[in-house]
């Protein structure tokens, strides 16, 4: 039968995701997914053995029931030597067979379970590890919410598929065949006429089914339209306060609630009739071949017994093709996530490791060499055109322009975040591509503009940069960071909770412990992204203290936004629309005149 509800993964299975069309070439697809659940095959053997069991002693039981019917009436089954079986040695029987069917499902369900559970936790890990090995482009072309269903509802779907679906396919076929076979030993003339009555129906009631899952799916689109509507509001909820329009979006969401209503209902007109139908269809077609057995019957064609074991396979039968109808769109779905779990498993990842790539001892000599960029997202649109400089190892550069020049994007190449479009970038030597990726950002650190705290201790936060880090080492790294001040004014020290369910740090703390991070790893070139949000006085004396001497012996760029802090850095390039329109010593740009640096310096001072 079919059944519903929620799986482990707490994803209502049920809901109408995008559907594969059964084809051969769909189905060879998917049946790739399949490669999960070979470590555990011999369990997966185990359960299909039971659940033939289970389902030969089910099939057995309107048989037995015809035989006790018939024994009942005064006729005996009699055995091979011509004694007759007594109604409480059939009944005996039963019992014994029922009790084998129990223990038989519980094998099924726990052998099925363990195969789903296993095979599940193996194509979320897979998923997750792919997830965080694909390029950074990827995640700019596809939604998180999308990436993230992937690893929830779609897995929970496939998961139904191998604890469930499966199952109930394999049984629902077994049940079919042999339950026509059954019937047609019973009597051949009632299973024709039988067979010729319930088809139309079912066929008729298939149709019917599709329609209302069309309205179904309708109404669940209507439904997603009202929650994203609660998701902005409530996310925005500052920006909906501050123009004062309560009433607008309460409006907004009302109208749209009402759209789901209107279509909840037309869909459920549609399920009334639909019942409605079956009712009168499937009863009207039983009593119609009932009418026909007891013709048989009172005709001597047939045994009280006979009717009894043919009205009992037919309802097997029916219930079966019913079940049917509704596991054809389970395997569709489950086809469909599959397909689009393969999809992101076959992605090209980010070429970690290279083979035959370097070992590595970075000393920080970069040079660019004519690069050009533009975003995959936006290929038309050029970022950065021919940029070249140089920095020896140890020096310190800073780039400064408006925003939206592409300094951002200068740093992110280094990083390997994007392919270039044209140029090159060289590390002591060699072209970065040539590096073993994963090795190459192990030696660059960076200090973001904004700092991403993890929930959790400020311990793990700033191990972050050494996962393996002892608690001296962390100490150490924030007394340099100037973090160590706050951190030991917590009464948790180290322990303290950050992110959502801890304490709020300040700008200037979490830089802090950005910084603390980077020291701690300890890199050969340094990224330092100047907060755009200004600190106060104080705050930002700490902060540049700690930069300063995070930056000692390693080559740095800084992303510059108060130009007070680069005054000694060895080169400034000073960027605008993508190219480097000035470059020299602050000394040097400071006093060219019309320069973009001297007229930037002459702003600041002014707002200043
Ligand atoms: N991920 C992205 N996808 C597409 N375009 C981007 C992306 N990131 C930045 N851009 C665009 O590239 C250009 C350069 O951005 P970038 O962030 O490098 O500037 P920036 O000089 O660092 O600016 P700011 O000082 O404001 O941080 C901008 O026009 C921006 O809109």
């Amino acid at each position: 039968m079919a059944r519903s509800g929620l799986n482990s993964s707490g994803t209502d299975v049920n809901s109408e995701l995008p559907k594969k069309k059964l084809t051969k070439q769909s189905f060879q697809q998917g049946l790739r997914i399949f490669r999960f659940t070979l470590p555990y095959r011999a369990k997966f053997s185990i359960g299909t053995v039971l659940l033939t069991l289970s389902s030969a002693t089910t099939m057995a039981f309107p048989w037995i029931i015809g035989k006790l019917a018939d024994t009942a009436s005064g006729k005996p089954l009699l055995l091979p030597n011509g004694s007759a079986v007594t109604i409480n040695q059939i009944a005996l029987g039963f019992a014994v067979l029922i009790l084998l069917q129990g223990l038989f499902s519980f094998g099924r369900i726990w052998f099925f379970t363990q195969v789903s559970e296993f095979t599940v936790r193996d194509i979320r890990q897979a998923l997750y590890q792919k997830f965080v090995s694909l390029p950074i482009p990827y995640f700019e072309k596809n939604r998180v919410g999308a990436i993230t269903s992937r690893i929830t509802s779609d897995v929970g779907i496939i998961q139904d598929s191998f604890s469930l679906t499966l199952a109930e396919l394999f049984r629902q076929v077994m049940t079919l065949i042999a339950g026509i076979v059954f019937i047609m030993v019973v009597s051949v003339k009632l299973s024709m006429f039988m067979l010729l009555t319930f088809p139309p129906i079912v066929v008729l009631a298939m149709v019917f089914g599709k329609k209302i899952r069309v309205l179904a799916k309708t109404t669940q689109d209507e439904l997603a339209k009202t929650n994203v509507i609660v998701e902005e509001t409530l996310q925005g909820i500052n920006t909906v306060k501050a123009f004062t329009n309560e009433q607008f979006e309460t409006g907004r969401y009302t109208a749209s609630l009402t759209n789901t209503v209107r279509a909840a209902l037309k869909s459920n007109l549609y399920r009334g009739g639909f019942v409605s139908f079956v009712i009168i269809g499937l009863f009207g077609g039983i009593v119609l071949v009932l009418w026909r057995a007891a013709t048989l019957v009172q005709a001597g064609q047939m045994t009280i017994g006979d009717l009894t074991q043919f009205a009992l396979y037919t309802m097997f039968i029916g219930a079966s093709v019913a079940g049917l109808g509704e596991l054809y769109g389970k395997v569709q779905s489950t086809l469909g996530a599959s397909e689009r779990i393969l999809e992101i498993l076959d992605e090209p990842t980010e070429p970690t490791h290279q083979p035959g790539a370097l070992p590595l001892q970075v000393h920080g000599n970069i040079e660019y060499r004519h690069v050009a960029f533009s975003y995959p997202t936006r290929p038309d649109l050029p970022v950065l055109q021919d940029i070249s400089f140089d920095i020896q190892a140890g020096e310190k550069i800073a780039l400064v322009g408006p925003s939206g020049a592409g300094k951002s994007t200068i740093v992110q190449l280094l990083m390997q975040f994007y392919e270039l479009s044209g140029g090159s970038i060289v590390v002591d030597g060699r072209d970065i591509g040539q590096y073993d990726l994963t090795e190459l950002r192990r030696h660059i650190g960076i200090v973001p503009q904004e700092t991403m705290l993890f929930g959790g201790s400020i311990r793990e936060n700033i191990a972050y940069g050494k996962i393996i880090a002892t608690d001296e080492e962390i100490v150490l790294a924030a007394r340099k960071a100037n973090a160590w001040q706050f951190i030991s004014s917590f009464p948790e020290g180290l322990d303290t909770l950050v992110g959502e369910r801890g304490i709020k740090l300040s700008g200037g703390q979490r830089q802090r412990i950005a910084i603390a991070r980077a020291i701690l790893k300890n890199p050969a070139i340094l990224i330092l992204d100047e907060a755009t949000s200004s600190l106060d006085s104080e705050s930002e004396k700490l902060v540049q203290q700690a930069m300063d001497e995070l930056m000692q012996d390693r080559t740095s760029i800084i992303i510059a936004h108060r130009l007070s802090t680069i005054r000694k850095v060895d080169k400034i390039l000073v960027i605008d629309g993508g190219r480097i329109v000035e470059q020299g010593t602050h000394d040097e740009l400071a006093h060219s005149e019309n320069g973009l640096y001297a007229n930037l310096l002459k702003l600041q001072f002014e707002l200043t």
